[in-house]
Protein backbone atom coordinates (compact mmCIF):
# COMPACT_ATOMS: atom_id res chain seq x y z
CA UNK A 1 0.00 0.00 0.00
CA UNK A 2 2.11 2.94 -1.14
CA UNK A 3 0.69 6.00 0.18
CA UNK A 4 1.38 8.97 -2.82
CA UNK A 5 -1.54 11.09 -1.43
CA UNK A 6 -1.05 13.61 1.13
CA UNK A 7 -4.38 13.78 3.04
CA UNK A 8 -5.02 15.71 6.57
CA UNK A 9 -5.13 13.15 9.62
CA UNK A 10 -7.70 13.62 12.04
CA UNK A 11 -6.08 12.90 15.02
CA UNK A 12 -2.83 11.23 16.35
CA UNK A 13 -1.29 10.10 19.44
CA UNK A 14 1.12 12.31 21.43
CA UNK A 15 2.01 10.34 24.49
CA UNK A 16 0.69 13.18 26.96
CA UNK A 17 -1.94 14.25 24.89
CA UNK A 18 -3.84 13.95 21.68
CA UNK A 19 -3.82 16.15 18.73
CA UNK A 20 -7.03 16.35 16.40
CA UNK A 21 -8.03 18.52 13.27
CA UNK A 22 -10.54 20.63 14.79
CA UNK A 23 -13.14 20.44 11.90
CA UNK A 24 -15.49 22.05 13.04
CA UNK A 25 -13.07 25.27 12.00
CA UNK A 26 -12.92 23.93 8.72
CA UNK A 27 -12.61 24.63 6.11
CA UNK A 28 -11.37 28.11 6.96
CA UNK A 29 -8.83 27.02 9.50
CA UNK A 30 -6.76 24.33 9.50
CA UNK A 31 -5.99 24.02 13.00
CA UNK A 32 -5.01 21.24 15.17
CA UNK A 33 -6.10 21.17 19.19
CA UNK A 34 -4.13 19.33 22.15
CA UNK A 35 -6.90 16.97 24.14
CA UNK A 36 -5.04 16.88 27.46
CA UNK A 37 -7.70 15.09 29.53
CA UNK A 38 -10.93 12.81 28.98
CA UNK A 39 -13.15 15.40 29.33
CA UNK A 40 -11.47 17.00 26.04
CA UNK A 41 -11.67 14.33 24.13
CA UNK A 42 -15.68 13.71 25.64
CA UNK A 43 -16.47 17.03 24.58
CA UNK A 44 -14.29 17.30 21.27
CA UNK A 45 -16.64 14.29 20.08
CA UNK A 46 -19.73 16.30 21.18
CA UNK A 47 -18.94 19.12 19.79
CA UNK A 48 -18.02 17.17 16.16
CA UNK A 49 -14.25 18.49 16.44
CA UNK A 50 -13.78 15.17 15.79
CA UNK A 51 -16.63 13.47 13.65
CA UNK A 52 -16.96 9.95 11.44
CA UNK A 53 -17.91 6.92 12.74
CA UNK A 54 -14.10 5.67 12.56
CA UNK A 55 -12.70 8.38 13.47
CA UNK A 56 -14.95 8.84 16.69
CA UNK A 57 -13.83 5.07 17.74
CA UNK A 58 -10.14 5.82 17.41
CA UNK A 59 -10.22 8.99 19.33
CA UNK A 60 -12.11 7.39 21.95
CA UNK A 61 -9.67 4.89 22.22
CA UNK A 62 -7.11 7.36 22.45
CA UNK A 63 -8.57 9.30 25.48
CA UNK A 64 -9.41 5.73 27.23
CA UNK A 65 -5.24 5.33 26.97
CA UNK A 66 -4.70 8.86 28.11
CA UNK A 67 -6.75 8.64 31.01
CA UNK A 68 -5.62 5.15 31.90
CA UNK A 69 -1.73 6.76 32.31
CA UNK A 70 -3.04 9.12 35.33
CA UNK A 71 -4.75 6.17 37.29
CA UNK A 72 -2.71 6.14 40.50
CA UNK A 73 -3.67 2.81 41.79
CA UNK A 74 -1.67 -0.89 42.29
CA UNK A 75 -4.39 -3.25 42.57
CA UNK A 76 -5.84 -4.18 39.06
CA UNK A 77 -9.09 -4.70 40.39
CA UNK A 78 -9.22 -1.19 40.90
CA UNK A 79 -7.46 -0.11 37.50
CA UNK A 80 -10.43 -2.11 35.88
CA UNK A 81 -13.01 -0.30 37.91
CA UNK A 82 -11.93 2.95 37.10
CA UNK A 83 -11.31 2.13 33.68
CA UNK A 84 -15.19 0.83 32.94
CA UNK A 85 -15.98 4.38 34.51
CA UNK A 86 -14.06 6.29 32.07
CA UNK A 87 -15.16 3.85 28.97
CA UNK A 88 -18.94 4.60 29.63
CA UNK A 89 -18.06 8.03 30.23
CA UNK A 90 -16.54 8.00 26.83
CA UNK A 91 -19.70 6.14 25.38
CA UNK A 92 -22.50 8.81 26.65
CA UNK A 93 -20.76 11.55 24.12
CA UNK A 94 -22.86 9.90 21.11
CA UNK A 95 -25.53 7.44 20.87
CA UNK A 96 -25.80 6.09 16.67
CA UNK A 97 -21.79 5.56 15.22
CA UNK A 98 -21.24 1.72 16.65
CA UNK A 99 -17.35 2.24 16.20
CA UNK A 100 -17.20 4.04 19.25
CA UNK A 101 -18.64 1.15 21.62
CA UNK A 102 -16.99 -1.34 19.49
CA UNK A 103 -13.50 0.41 20.00
CA UNK A 104 -14.38 1.45 23.92
CA UNK A 105 -14.83 -2.24 24.20
CA UNK A 106 -11.89 -3.43 22.31
CA UNK A 107 -9.14 -1.50 24.55
CA UNK A 108 -11.09 -2.61 27.80
CA UNK A 109 -10.68 -6.41 26.51
CA UNK A 110 -7.03 -5.65 25.51
CA UNK A 111 -5.88 -5.51 29.13
CA UNK A 112 -7.96 -9.29 30.10
CA UNK A 113 -4.23 -10.88 30.56
CA UNK A 114 -2.29 -7.97 31.51
CA UNK A 115 -0.46 -8.70 35.41
CA UNK A 116 0.79 -5.27 35.87
CA UNK A 117 -0.28 -1.84 36.10
CA UNK A 118 2.44 -0.34 34.00
CA UNK A 119 1.57 -3.67 31.75
CA UNK A 120 -2.11 -2.57 31.19
CA UNK A 121 -1.19 1.37 31.10
CA UNK A 122 1.26 0.24 28.16
CA UNK A 123 -1.56 -2.40 26.44
CA UNK A 124 -3.78 0.04 26.01
CA UNK A 125 -1.54 2.30 24.10
CA UNK A 126 -0.71 0.18 21.64
CA UNK A 127 -4.21 -1.40 21.26
CA UNK A 128 -5.36 2.06 20.73
CA UNK A 129 -2.78 2.72 18.05
CA UNK A 130 -3.14 -0.62 16.51
CA UNK A 131 -6.88 0.24 15.84
CA UNK A 132 -5.62 3.61 13.71
CA UNK A 133 -3.40 1.41 12.02
CA UNK A 134 -5.93 -1.00 10.92
CA UNK A 135 -8.58 1.50 9.91
CA UNK A 136 -6.05 2.88 7.53
CA UNK A 137 -5.49 -0.53 5.99
CA UNK A 138 -9.08 -1.22 5.69
CA UNK A 139 -10.23 1.69 4.26
CA UNK A 140 -7.63 0.95 1.47
CA UNK A 141 -8.85 -1.88 1.34
CA UNK A 142 -12.43 -0.21 1.07
CA UNK A 143 -11.58 2.26 -1.74
CA UNK A 144 -9.79 -0.09 -3.74
CA UNK A 145 -12.85 -2.45 -3.84
CA UNK A 146 -14.96 0.69 -4.25
CA UNK A 147 -13.20 1.89 -7.04
CA UNK A 148 -13.61 -1.67 -8.92
CA UNK A 149 -17.83 -0.56 -9.17
CA UNK A 150 -16.65 2.74 -11.01
CA UNK A 151 -15.41 3.53 -14.70
CA UNK A 152 -13.87 6.82 -16.06
CA UNK A 153 -15.51 9.56 -15.80
CA UNK A 154 -18.32 8.15 -13.84
CA UNK A 155 -20.10 10.96 -12.23
CA UNK A 156 -20.85 9.96 -8.80
CA UNK A 157 -22.97 11.64 -5.83
CA UNK A 158 -22.10 11.65 -2.02
CA UNK A 159 -23.46 13.07 1.23
CA UNK A 160 -22.09 14.06 4.45
CA UNK A 161 -18.03 13.21 4.81
CA UNK A 162 -16.82 9.95 5.04
CA UNK A 163 -13.84 11.15 4.28
CA UNK A 164 -10.34 10.58 5.36
CA UNK A 165 -10.85 13.11 8.62
CA UNK A 166 -13.47 11.20 9.27
CA UNK A 167 -11.71 7.76 9.52
CA UNK A 168 -7.61 6.78 9.80
CA UNK A 169 -6.93 7.76 6.63
CA UNK A 170 -8.56 7.74 3.19
CA UNK A 171 -11.91 7.42 4.21
CA UNK A 172 -14.48 5.20 3.30
CA UNK A 173 -16.88 6.31 0.72
CA UNK A 174 -14.38 8.59 -0.35
CA UNK A 175 -11.59 6.27 -0.10
CA UNK A 176 -12.34 5.34 -3.97
CA UNK A 177 -12.01 9.08 -5.34
CA UNK A 178 -8.89 9.28 -3.57
CA UNK A 179 -7.27 6.60 -5.21
CA UNK A 180 -8.50 6.89 -8.86
CA UNK A 181 -6.21 9.76 -8.44
CA UNK A 182 -3.25 7.72 -7.73
CA UNK A 183 -4.50 5.31 -10.44
CA UNK A 184 -5.81 7.82 -13.43
CA UNK A 185 -9.72 6.92 -13.61
CA UNK A 186 -11.07 10.59 -13.44
CA UNK A 187 -14.65 10.82 -11.77
CA UNK A 188 -16.34 13.46 -11.12
CA UNK A 189 -18.04 13.77 -7.42
CA UNK A 190 -21.23 16.22 -6.78
CA UNK A 191 -21.24 16.66 -2.80
CA UNK A 192 -24.47 17.03 -1.15
CA UNK A 193 -23.76 19.95 1.47
CA UNK A 194 -25.87 18.21 4.36
CA UNK A 195 -27.41 20.29 6.41
CA UNK A 196 -27.62 21.25 9.04
CA UNK A 197 -23.90 20.67 9.92
CA UNK A 198 -22.49 21.33 6.45
CA UNK A 199 -19.98 18.16 6.54
CA UNK A 200 -20.62 17.88 2.48
CA UNK A 201 -19.71 21.34 2.24
CA UNK A 202 -17.06 22.21 4.55
CA UNK A 203 -15.55 18.82 4.88
CA UNK A 204 -15.96 16.63 1.80
CA UNK A 205 -15.61 19.84 -0.57
CA UNK A 206 -12.47 20.53 1.09
CA UNK A 207 -11.13 17.26 1.67
CA UNK A 208 -11.86 16.55 -2.23
CA UNK A 209 -10.22 19.42 -4.01
CA UNK A 210 -7.63 18.48 -1.52
CA UNK A 211 -6.33 15.76 -3.04
CA UNK A 212 -7.60 17.27 -6.52
CA UNK A 213 -10.25 15.47 -7.20
CA UNK A 214 -12.98 17.10 -9.35
CA UNK A 215 -16.03 17.81 -7.16
CA UNK A 216 -18.83 19.91 -7.32
CA UNK A 217 -21.29 20.70 -4.65
CA UNK A 218 -25.18 21.28 -4.02
CA UNK A 219 -26.83 22.19 -1.96
CA UNK A 220 -29.25 18.87 -0.67
CA UNK A 221 -32.46 19.80 -2.52
CA UNK A 222 -30.86 19.81 -5.35
CA UNK A 223 -30.18 16.07 -5.24
CA UNK A 224 -32.83 15.11 -7.49
CA UNK A 225 -32.16 17.47 -10.20
CA UNK A 226 -28.76 17.13 -10.35
CA UNK A 227 -29.15 13.12 -10.94
CA UNK A 228 -31.42 14.03 -13.45
CA UNK A 229 -29.71 16.64 -15.88
CA UNK A 230 -26.01 15.41 -14.78
CA UNK A 231 -26.39 12.20 -15.56
CA UNK A 232 -25.18 10.93 -12.04
CA UNK A 233 -23.83 7.21 -12.63
CA UNK A 234 -24.48 6.07 -8.70
CA UNK A 235 -24.45 7.24 -5.36
CA UNK A 236 -22.22 5.69 -2.69
CA UNK A 237 -22.27 6.96 0.88
CA UNK A 238 -20.50 5.94 4.64
CA UNK A 239 -22.47 4.55 7.51
CA UNK A 240 -22.49 4.90 11.39
CA UNK A 241 -24.04 1.38 11.84
CA UNK A 242 -25.15 -1.35 9.77
CA UNK A 243 -27.50 -3.87 11.63
CA UNK A 244 -27.27 -8.05 10.73
CA UNK A 245 -30.33 -7.36 7.90
CA UNK A 246 -28.31 -4.63 6.15
CA UNK A 247 -30.07 -2.06 6.95
CA UNK A 248 -27.71 1.06 8.00
CA UNK A 249 -27.89 4.25 9.42
CA UNK A 250 -25.83 7.25 8.01
CA UNK A 251 -26.16 11.13 7.68
CA UNK A 252 -29.67 12.28 7.57
CA UNK A 253 -30.41 12.65 4.24
CA UNK A 254 -28.86 9.41 3.03
CA UNK A 255 -32.35 7.64 3.25
CA UNK A 256 -33.88 10.32 0.75
CA UNK A 257 -30.82 9.68 -1.82
CA UNK A 258 -31.39 5.88 -1.61
CA UNK A 259 -35.17 6.65 -2.62
CA UNK A 260 -33.97 8.84 -5.72
CA UNK A 261 -31.55 6.03 -6.57
CA UNK A 262 -34.69 3.95 -6.87
CA UNK A 263 -36.26 5.97 -8.74
CA UNK A 264 -33.52 7.38 -11.03
CA UNK A 265 -32.63 3.14 -11.68
CA UNK A 266 -28.88 3.87 -10.30
CA UNK A 267 -26.69 1.60 -7.89
CA UNK A 268 -26.48 2.93 -4.33
CA UNK A 269 -23.43 1.84 -2.56
CA UNK A 270 -23.03 1.93 0.96
CA UNK A 271 -19.26 1.64 2.26
CA UNK A 272 -17.76 0.95 5.73
CA UNK A 273 -15.44 -0.73 7.70
CA UNK A 274 -16.45 -4.42 9.74
CA UNK A 275 -16.33 -1.92 12.68
CA UNK A 276 -19.75 -0.51 11.79
CA UNK A 277 -21.08 -3.32 11.61
CA UNK A 278 -23.51 -4.32 14.59
CA UNK A 279 -24.27 -7.95 14.00
CA UNK A 280 -25.90 -7.78 17.59
CA UNK A 281 -29.25 -6.10 16.51
CA UNK A 282 -31.07 -7.57 13.95
CA UNK A 283 -32.51 -4.61 11.90
CA UNK A 284 -32.44 -1.10 12.13
CA UNK A 285 -35.34 -0.35 13.65
CA UNK A 286 -33.29 -1.02 17.15
CA UNK A 287 -30.32 1.69 15.80
CA UNK A 288 -30.52 4.86 18.09
CA UNK A 289 -30.38 8.01 15.88
CA UNK A 290 -28.81 10.70 17.80
CA UNK A 291 -31.06 14.11 18.08
CA UNK A 292 -28.77 17.34 18.33
CA UNK A 293 -29.18 20.67 19.46
CA UNK A 294 -32.10 22.40 17.49
CA UNK A 295 -29.81 25.70 17.13
CA UNK A 296 -27.66 23.60 14.68
CA UNK A 297 -30.71 24.08 12.35
CA UNK A 298 -31.91 27.46 13.45
CA UNK A 299 -28.70 29.28 12.99
CA UNK A 300 -25.75 29.21 10.75
CA UNK A 301 -22.56 30.17 11.97
CA UNK A 302 -24.48 32.24 14.33
CA UNK A 303 -26.61 33.76 12.54
CA UNK A 304 -30.07 33.19 13.28
CA UNK A 305 -31.82 31.93 10.15
CA UNK A 306 -35.22 30.76 12.32
CA UNK A 307 -38.11 33.22 14.34
CA UNK A 308 -37.77 32.58 18.27
CA UNK A 309 -39.36 30.13 19.52
CA UNK A 310 -40.00 27.64 16.79
CA UNK A 311 -40.09 24.31 16.99
CA UNK A 312 -37.43 21.87 15.66
CA UNK A 313 -36.69 18.11 14.84
CA UNK A 314 -33.40 17.85 14.22
CA UNK A 315 -32.29 13.92 13.59
CA UNK A 316 -28.92 13.68 12.84
CA UNK A 317 -29.30 10.15 11.29
CA UNK A 318 -31.56 8.22 9.19
CA UNK A 319 -31.83 4.34 8.41
CA UNK A 320 -31.50 2.95 4.86
CA UNK A 321 -33.50 -0.35 4.95
CA UNK A 322 -31.03 -2.88 3.05
CA UNK A 323 -33.76 -3.44 -0.43
CA UNK A 324 -32.59 0.10 -1.48
CA UNK A 325 -29.00 -0.52 -1.14
CA UNK A 326 -27.13 -2.03 -3.97
CA UNK A 327 -24.20 -2.84 -2.43
CA UNK A 328 -22.08 -2.84 0.90
CA UNK A 329 -18.29 -2.40 0.23
CA UNK A 330 -16.31 -3.55 2.90
CA UNK A 331 -13.01 -4.29 3.09
CA UNK A 332 -13.01 -8.15 3.37
CA UNK A 333 -15.12 -7.66 -0.29
CA UNK A 334 -18.48 -6.28 -2.02
CA UNK A 335 -21.74 -7.91 -0.05
CA UNK A 336 -24.88 -8.08 -2.60
CA UNK A 337 -28.16 -10.12 -2.17
CA UNK A 338 -28.92 -11.47 0.97
CA UNK A 339 -27.04 -9.28 3.49
CA UNK A 340 -28.12 -10.95 6.05
CA UNK A 341 -26.40 -14.45 4.92
CA UNK A 342 -23.45 -12.39 3.44
CA UNK A 343 -22.86 -10.38 6.99
CA UNK A 344 -23.71 -13.41 9.05
CA UNK A 345 -20.66 -15.13 6.86
CA UNK A 346 -18.51 -12.24 7.17
CA UNK A 347 -18.85 -12.41 10.90
CA UNK A 348 -17.98 -16.18 11.27
CA UNK A 349 -14.87 -16.34 9.15
C1 LIG B 1 -16.79 7.14 7.64
S1 LIG B 1 -17.71 8.39 8.45
C2 LIG B 1 -19.23 7.68 8.65
C3 LIG B 1 -20.36 8.66 8.88
O1 LIG B 1 -20.22 9.54 10.04
C4 LIG B 1 -20.80 10.82 9.71
O2 LIG B 1 -21.64 11.36 10.73
P1 LIG B 1 -21.10 12.58 11.68
O3 LIG B 1 -20.46 13.59 10.78
O4 LIG B 1 -22.35 13.09 12.39
O5 LIG B 1 -20.14 11.91 12.64
C5 LIG B 1 -21.61 10.55 8.47
O6 LIG B 1 -22.83 9.89 8.78
C6 LIG B 1 -20.64 9.62 7.76
O7 LIG B 1 -21.18 9.01 6.63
Amino acid sequence: MTNTLSLPRSVEWEETHITLLDQQLLPGKVEYIELKTIKDVWDAIVTLKVRGAPAIGMTAAFGLALAAQQYETDSIDEFNELLQKDKDYLASSRPTAVNLFWALERMVNSITNVTSINEAKTTLVHEAIRIQVEDEEVCYKIGDNALSLFKKDDRVMTICNAGSIATAYYGTALAPFHLSRERDIPLQVYACETRPVLQGSRLTAWELQQSGVDVTLITDNMAAHTIKTKQINAIIVGADRIAANGDTANKIGTYGLALLAKAFHIPFYVAAPLSTFDPTIASGEEIPIEERNPEEVTHLHGQQIAPDGIAVFNPAFDVTPNELITAIITDRGILKGNYQEGIQTLFNN
